[in-house]
């Protein structure tokens, strides 16, 4: 696998402080080095240990790329693992940093830290003003954003308390999520930046006492934009940091009763909670993972799994109140550490698109080259990135895990990763200012409204039937001759086989036939009919499936309709063989409408039966209810199935049962008793069994494996004073 990047996890052990107990029981070991130090680093196979809560003689050992004891400094953090990722900022791709843990653990402190003793933040826009200097090819401008979750609502904070309203997230057809109208304020120096900054950490922290937002309730989010327009390529270079500081988990029994404390907690805790889930199922490769379960984790998303550069900082707090939480956060580590992204360079061409030929309108995919070899070099994954450095536009390929892209090409706007709200003088064409993908309507790429498309399916639908009937006619015609043949030779042979031909069978005196026999003679041949029907709808229906199961729930609504309406123009005509067929063909785009399948019944009766079918009236409009609201808009009036008189189709429908049995009329249930015929069959030989229990069990075990996001599950109790490697 190429240019697979996991996310890389240090973890900080703030010291203890005043009025905490602190019993040692967690510590930060080096190497061979067991008991703790005062450095870290990514080669030096560093680990944390937790003792056992419930058994003191058990320890507990999380192996990390960076492990920070209590005397590490901000300096050192930084200089380890966030500055090397400016670069990867400057190359044109993502990153996203943040801080986890429990409340107090540290987080705001490792982010934010204080003026005399600044984090994270201040010194990542320190390193891009210093390094945007060094970078003399592009023109290169920086902006910030920054927002807060709080109880799943996303506001921004550089916008006034009082005028902030809720934000939406969206997400394009390109799969790009983003915050709607969040603002961008260009910044030029990092004494801009630090008047921004403060005045939105006000905000947040005003929000706390006056509006119930509370920083340490809420998940924020800040974001550096490096916009590196290259005037010789034409093209611009999107590199962003995101960084987060997180709220804390925390015990609901510590928040107190107040109840919006309580809410507030719920809000962190389930958001925290999706962040455990999504990494849980990155890990077990799940084909869904559960980014959308909360704004939170759907903002992450491309941090996880997706096409950015990540790095979880997990801070821990000593005390022994703590230990719980400590291994809980530590035993979320490990787990994102086997989780991996494929980082893209945002990439905009700035040459005027050409103009699309009819025939290949379509959404281009975004432009994304190989990550850099900055990138190789900080991945811990080792399988290196591709090199990339080419300016030439690369291939358009979706590079995440999950299908998603971090950039919108084809010559329009770019749009960046998850957060982004619209910066002046970009992003106008891919996204609109609500963010509706502007390009909606020509989704189709074709231009035509719904009538034009429902016309041509039908149009289409009619032209399939009449080859398909033509085709019919024409076996028809050769197994006629066939049979004439067939009979001519018998004829020809004489007696001897004469006595062996069918017709010597029909040719018996009657009499000798019991009246039962000859039912049992009808039945058969019906059925043999029946069976070579049901092939022959069976190869024809796969066909139909397949093509159902790619259409999305509206267009096979729409083809079920169409072919319903041809159906119905058929049965009207008297055509009621090909009427049958389209209907048949709706029940593969609807096959769950059961006034359809009565609908079938009714007509291979008639078919069978060689009668006159006559559609019952269309019912008079219902004036009542939101239910019949539902199913007109399922079904049109005209077409709709629910139309049956049911006295007369009933009628109808028993007399076909009477006259066939539900086997032979209905083909779902000789389907269905075919299947069942089969099912016992293979039961017989194999005498395999799936007892209906099992599915209840691994319902069962799904729970525990869910509950274990949240709760940390001790691992098989090693034996007594040894250490237990959690990886
Ligand atoms: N490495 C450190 N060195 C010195 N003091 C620290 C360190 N880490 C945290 N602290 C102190 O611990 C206390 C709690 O830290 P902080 O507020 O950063 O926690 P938090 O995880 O952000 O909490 P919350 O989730 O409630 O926002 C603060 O008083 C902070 O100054």
């Amino acid at each position: 696998m190429s240019n697979v990047y996991k996310v890389k996890i240090a973890a900080r052990l703030r010291p203890r402080i005043q009025g905490e107990i602190d019993d040692d029981s967690v510590k930060v070991c080096h190497g061979s080095d067991d008991t703790g130090g005062s450095s870290s680093s990514a080669e030096s196979g560093s680990f944390i240990s937790v003792i056992n809560p419930r058994d003191q003689t058990q320890v507990f050992k999380f192996p990390l790329s960076s492990c920070y004891d209590q005397q590490s400094t901000q300096e050192e953090i930084f200089e380890n693992d966030v500055e090397p990722l400016i670069d990867v900022v400057y190359s044109g791709v993502t990153v996203t940093i943040f801080a986890y843990g429990v409340t107090s653990s540290g987080k705001t402190h490792t982010m934010q830290g204080t003026k005399k003793d600044p984090g994270v933040i201040p010194r990542v826009v320190r390193a891009m003003f210093d390094k945007k200097t060094k970078i003399h090819q592009y023109n290169t401008s920086l902006a910030v954003s920054y927002m807060e979750i709080y109880k799943d609502d996303v506001y921004d904070l550089l916008i006034d308390r009082d005028t902030a309203p809720k934000l939406s997230v969206r997400e394009n057809d390109a799969g790009v999520v983003f915050v709607s109208n969040l603002t961008s304020t260009p910044i030029s120096s990092v004494a801009e930046f630090d008047a921004v900054y403060t005045q939105a950490a006000k905000r947040r922290s005003v929000g706390a006492t006056n509006l119930n937002r509370a920083s340490s309730r809420s998940h924020a989010v800040l974001t550096i934009e490096a916009s590196m327009v290259d005037p010789i390529a034409n093209i611009t270079l999107t590199g962003k940091i995101n960084l987060v500081d997180l709220a804390g988990s925390e015990n609901n029994k510590l928040t107190g009763n107040d109840p919006s404390r309580m809410a507030e907690s719920a809000a962190i805790n389930k958001s925290l909670s999706v962040l455990g889930q999504v990494v849980h199922a990155l890990n077990r490769g799940d084909s869904r993972i559960p980014y959308r379960n909360s704004k939170l984790t759907r903002l992450l998303q491309d941090a996880l799994g997706g096409s950015s550069v990540g790095l979880l900082i997990c801070n821990l707090a000593p005390g022994t109140k703590f230990r719980q939480d400590t291994l809980n956060t530590l035993n979320f580590a490990v787990r994102t550490k086997n989780v991996e992204n494929k980082p893209v360079v945002n990439e905009r061409d700035n040459r005027p698109a050409p103009k699309p030929h009819f025939a290949a309108v379509s959404i281009q995919p975004p432009a994304a080259r190989p990550a850099p070899a900055l990138v190789q070099a900080i991945s811990t994954s080792g399988s290196g990135a591709g090199a990339g450095s080419g300016r030439s536009r690369a291939s358009l390929v979706p590079v995440s895990r999950v299908p998603r892209v971090s950039a919108y090409g084809g010559g329009n706007g770019y749009l960046p990763f998850a957060i982004a709200g619209p910066a002046p003088g970009r992003r106008t064409t891919a996204i609109s200012e609500k963010g509706d993908d502007v390009d909606r309507s020509g989704n189709l790429g074709i231009g035509l409204s719904e009538k034009e498309i429902d016309e041509r399916i039908s149009r289409a639908v009619e032209a399939e039937v009449t080859r398909r009937m033509a085709e019919r006619e024409k076996e028809r015609e050769k197994e006629e001759e066939r049979r004439s043949a067939m009979e001519k030779q018998s004829t020809e042979d004489g007696p001897r086989h004469r006595s062996r031909s069918p017709k010597k069978e029909e040719s018996l005196p009657s009499g000798v036939l019991t009246p039962l026999l000859k039912r049992h003679k009808d039945l058969d041949d019906e059925l043999k009919m029946r069976l070579h029907e049901l092939e022959r709808k069976f190869e024809r229906g796969n066909k139909e499936i397949q093509l159902a199961d790619v259409l999305s729930p509206v267009s096979k609504k729409k083809t079920g309709r169409a072919y319903v309406a041809l159906a119905r123009a058929h049965s009207e005509k008297g055509d009621l063989q090909v009427a049958l067929d389209l209907y048949r063909k709706a029940e593969s785009y609807v096959p769950d409408n059961i006034k359809l399948k009565e609908r079938i019944i009714e007509i291979e009766y008639a078919v069978k039966n060689d009668k006159a079918f006559v559609p019952s009236p269309k019912p008079p409009k219902k004036a009542k209810g939101k239910k019949k609201g539902k199913a007109t808009k399922d079904y049109p009036t005209e077409d709709r199935m629910d139309v049956d008189d049911e006295e007369q189709g009933g009628d109808r429908r028993r007399a076909a049962v009477a006259e066939f049995g539900m086997e032979l009329t209905n083909t779902d249930s000789l389907k269905r008793s075919l299947a069942d015929r089969e099912d016992q069959n293979i039961k017989d030989d194999d005498d395999v069994q799936t007892p209906p229990k099992r599915q209840k069990r691994s319902g069962k075990a799904k729970a525990v494996v869910d509950s274990s996001e949240d709760e940390w599950v001790p691992p098989a109790p090693a034996k007594k004073g040894k250490l237990a490697v959690v990886s």
